[in-house]
């Protein structure tokens, strides 16, 4: 049958091709369950998806293997040590959507005629020796949407791709020469940094780059150059030195904060009476002030008689979630220390209570007299994504699965980016953090509690949580930006890949920083160790969490401006899972092994807009 000609091109290309890291590719097993990397279509009759990074290949591909799984839409061999010429005969690959050989050592030219791959969507070449042109059959590539050639030795003048779906281009670090084609001009510098001088005379500065991370995240231990780790050791060393540091002041700024305002840790919950919600001394004035398209039918005497609970105690105040006589459950957010007059509080809840966004959790009603400031939400009954990860295990909380995770991820970022473009695009949610994440209807993130650092009279003094999503910048400026809120979503992102709280103490009451940590681990070269143990269980998405943590760690890094903008992260992420894009005929985000992973219901669209 035609799966098993993909099965023995499977085997023959591993038995050709050396590698350090050993797959189970056990011949008497079915092809479409288990086999790492591997994914199938739906009826388990083809080969669609093949995902090997960092397995160690060494070698040159072997020819007459690959070549021969017809149906294959997705190659991804990145992270190895693959060398020799591009394989020609890839080119026998027509379905191929995306093409990801990044992180090795192939030389050589680039193939001449991409015409061949018709529905080409993504080619990662970058951190090769690939020398040459840029071939210009790449223009007729009309599904393109990302072309990274970056850190290869190409030559010559860059040929004009008009590609109408092109969204992200990288050359940079090559020997081109010329002028960038006035179809390219629309990408940043950045995408054509580290070539001769001349490709820099225009001056762009509309679209923003994407930092894309420069190093292979997935390495064999055993093959660094000397030099490279002698270099290593001393980041390393600095880098723990500035751990200490950091841990030592961390520990003095918690101590201080808990001496200075008694904050007694978790508040008890549901003994909370309704007059203490809301003091009764607002003046006849002042009244709740519902937006648009709000359903509510209460005032502020029927929040006054609801019985509340406390949530928690937050960065800007306390949370309480109150039960109306007619049972309408809402939050009830009371802020603390507002900072600004009425008319800027309520120039800003306009601006907050307008955006209308399925990944935005809408502000329904807001209340503001001198002594009480008040926010109403709806109540979100799943609870946060805090409490999905690090909430206790019981019946109520089932482990979180990959593609529960990989939703909130894209529903989050889309959240973030909407919120973005608002106010003319200078919007800043200003508080990215899980606890301020929550399930849509359709079990997509959203994100709540926006727009408040501008009214606040000034950043709370980091306590423990808020701290760990903070940018480094933030420490000094106390001023949250929409790049501020990049690192913070990256923050978030490691939170979702390691199941780890951004601060927290290991049982030797070490206090471990989520960002330090990971990047300890990846470089020493562990990237397995970093994931959730409960992620592991799930076949064949390593590289889909290799990728994310990709993302994840190019929205932390120090330099606030060499961060990408939300909108382009929230595009990388939906690409973290190609095939979403493709089925349209159902509709479902696909797995390829869907015996193991269930689908869930997401549209394409869902992933692409
Ligand atoms: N709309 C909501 N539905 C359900 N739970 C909520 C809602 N809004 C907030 N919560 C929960 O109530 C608790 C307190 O929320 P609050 O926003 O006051 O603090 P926080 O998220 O811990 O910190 P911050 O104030 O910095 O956002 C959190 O556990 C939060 O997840």
């Amino acid at each position: 049958t035609l799966v098993d000609n993909d099965k023995q091109a499977l085997l023959d290309f591993e038995k050709k091709l050396p590698h350090l890291r050993s797959l189970n590719w056990d011949e008497d097993s079915p092809v479409c369950k288990n086999w790492t990397g591997v994914s199938c279509n739906e009826d388990g009759s083809r080969v669609i998806s093949l995902r090997l990074p960092g397995v160690g290949f060494h070698g040159p591909i072997p020819t007459n293997t690959l070549s021969r799984l017809s149906a294959l839409q997705i190659l991804s061999l990145r992270s190895n040590f693959i060398n020799g010429t591009f394989p020609l005969d890839l080119g026998k690959l027509r379905n191929l959507s995306y093409l990801y050989l990044q992180f090795n050592n192939f030389t050589g030219p680039l193939p001449r005629d991409f015409s061949v791959w018709k529905n080409l969507t993504g080619i990662n070449f970058s951190n090769n020796g690939f020398n040459g042109s840029i071939p210009s059959s790449i223009s007729s590539l009309r599904q393109l949407s990302s072309l990274n050639l970056a850190n290869n030795s190409l030559l010559g003048e860059i040929p004009d791709l008009n590609l109408p779906n092109l969204q992200l281009l990288n050359l940079s670090n090559n020997n081109l020469s010329g002028a960038v084609p006035k179809s390219l001009q629309k990408f940043p510098k950045s995408a054509f940094l580290g070539n001769n001088a001349s490709l820099l005379e225009y001056s762009v500065t509309s679209s923003p780059a994407v930092s894309l991370p420069k190093e292979p995240i997935l390495k064999s231990k055993n093959t660094g150059k000397l030099s490279e780790r002698a270099l290593l050791g001393i980041i390393i060393a600095v880098s723990v030195l500035g751990l200490l540091g950091f841990a030592f002041l961390l520990l003095v700024c918690l101590l201080r904060r808990k001496i200075e305002d008694g904050f007694p840790g978790k508040l008890e919950k549901g003994n909370m009476s309704p007059e203490k919600v809301i003091s009764r001394s607002q003046d006849a004035n002042n009244k709740l002030v519902f937006f648009e398209g709000c359903n509510y039918a209460f005032d502020l005497e029927d929040l006054l008689r609801a019985s509340a609970e406390v949530l928690g105690k937050g960065t800007f105040g306390t949370a309480y979630k109150a039960i109306l006589e007619d049972a309408t459950m809402v939050v009830v957010k009371r802020l603390k220390e507002v900072g600004v007059g009425k008319r800027e509080f309520e120039q800003q809840m306009g601006v907050v209570g307008s955006i209308k966004h399925e990944n935005v959790i809408e502000l329904r009603a807001y209340y503001y007299s001198k002594d009480e400031k008040l926010m109403v939400y709806d109540y979100y009954s799943q609870g946060s994504l805090a409490a999905m990860l690090h909430g206790k295990r019981g019946e109520n909380r089932p482990p979180l699965d990959w593609e529960t995770r990989l939703r909130i991820a894209v529903g989050a970022a889309r959240g973030i980016a909407r919120v973005h473009i608002e106010n003319g695009g200078k919007l800043v949610h200003g508080n990215v953090k899980s606890s301020n994440i929550f399930l849509n209807s359709r079990q997509y993130g959203c994100v709540s509690d926006l727009g408040l650092s501008t009214v606040m009279s000034s950043l709370a003094p980091p306590i423990a949580r808020a701290a760990g999503y903070r940018a480094p910048e933030v420490m000094d400026t106390r001023k949250a930006t929409q790049s501020s809120d990049v690192y913070s979503f990256g923050v978030m992102l490691l939170e979702l890949l390691t199941g780890k709280s951004p601060i927290h103490t290991t049982s030797g009451d070490e206090i471990v920083h989520l960002v330090r940590w990971v990047h300890s681990v990846v470089r020493e070269e562990w990237t397995a160790e970093v994931f959730d143990l409960e992620l592991l269980r799930y076949p064949n998405i390593e590289e889909e969490l290799v990728e994310m943590l990709q993302i994840a760690m190019a929205c932390v890094v120090r330099m606030p401006d060499q961060r990408p903008k939300m909108s382009e992260v929230a595009k990388m992420i939906a690409n973290v899972r190609p095939t979403a894009f493709r089925n349209r005929s159902s509709g479902e985000l696909k797995t390829g092994n869907s015996s193991q992973t269930p689908p869930v219901g997401v549209s394409e669209t869902d992933l692409s807009s």
